[in-house]
């Protein structure tokens, strides 16, 4: 079985190049997901975050409000969090590709913000980076009303910057141009993975900068 590690910063497009995977029939581990099921009604994570943030967790339910806003202002507190978090999420990761394993599959996606940050990158055998210009992902974010500038900034300040990323990718999906394009991007991709050959991956690659 082959492993496709999917990444990108915050707003770059990454659900949505997540989603035409899984519609050409891929199975998708989603962190994302899996860090809201961590943080859902009486979810596993849900005790430690109490202690972490005392008022954040009412009745087995978090505000994520409440908890957001704590995270992103102190350093502190989001250090603690992911240490309460990624571990969680390696475990439910190494879960996922254990079952595909399993079942026989051929790629699996693993769709991962922090793919390269926490070294999830190595289990990967090929990396697709989604990218769109700077301004574009902090429009896109806001555009979303869940964050306030600062928030985004702190974020982003987090994240490997896209350049970086854009480097170590074996792929790139912009998500900048048209919808269009990132669909026929996809599928060089695709193509890619059903064929292997050097030819196809190097069709599939996009630009470097
Ligand atoms: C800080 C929290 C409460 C903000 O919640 P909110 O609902 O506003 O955002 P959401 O969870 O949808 O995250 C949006 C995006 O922010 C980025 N992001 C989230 N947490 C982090 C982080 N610790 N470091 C870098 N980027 C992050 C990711 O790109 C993510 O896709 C939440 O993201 C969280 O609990 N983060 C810690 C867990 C974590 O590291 N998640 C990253 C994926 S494993
Ligand atoms: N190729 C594209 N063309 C036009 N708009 C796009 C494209 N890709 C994504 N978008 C838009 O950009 C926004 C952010 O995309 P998406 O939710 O996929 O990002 P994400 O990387 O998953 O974000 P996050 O890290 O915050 O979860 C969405 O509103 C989406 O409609």
């Amino acid at each position: 079985m082959r492993i496709l590690g999917l990444t990108g910063g915050i707003g770059m497009g990454k659900s949505t190049t997540a989603a035409l995977l899984k519609r050409a029939g891929l199975r998708v581990f989603d962190a994302d997901a899996t860090v809201a099921g961590l943080q859902g009604p009486h979810g596993a994570a849900l005790p430690a975050i109490a202690r972490l943030v005392p008022g954040s967790v009412r009745d087995g339910v978090l505000d994520r409000t409440v908890l957001r806003q704590a995270a992103l202002s102190d350093p502190g507190v989001m250090q603690g969090l992911e240490a309460i978090i990624h571990p969680l999420v390696r475990r439910a990761r190494a879960r996922f590709v254990e079952r595909a394993r399993r079942d026989g599959c051929r790629w699996v996606v693993l769709d991962i913000p922090l793919l390269f940050e926490t070294g999830a990158d190595r289990i990967c055998d090929r990396v697709v980076v989604v990218s769109a210009p700077a301004s574009m992902q902090r429009q896109r974010v806001l555009r979303r009303g869940r964050m306030t500038p600062a928030q985004i900034d702190a974020i982003i300040a987090r994240q490997m910057p896209d350049a970086a990323r854009r480097r170590r990718a074996d792929v790139i999906i912009e998500t900048g141009l048209s919808r269009h394009e990132t669909v026929r991007q996809v599928r060089r991709l695709l193509y890619a993975m059903r064929e292997g050959s050097p030819a196809a991956w190097a069709a599939a690659r996009g630009k470097p900068t």
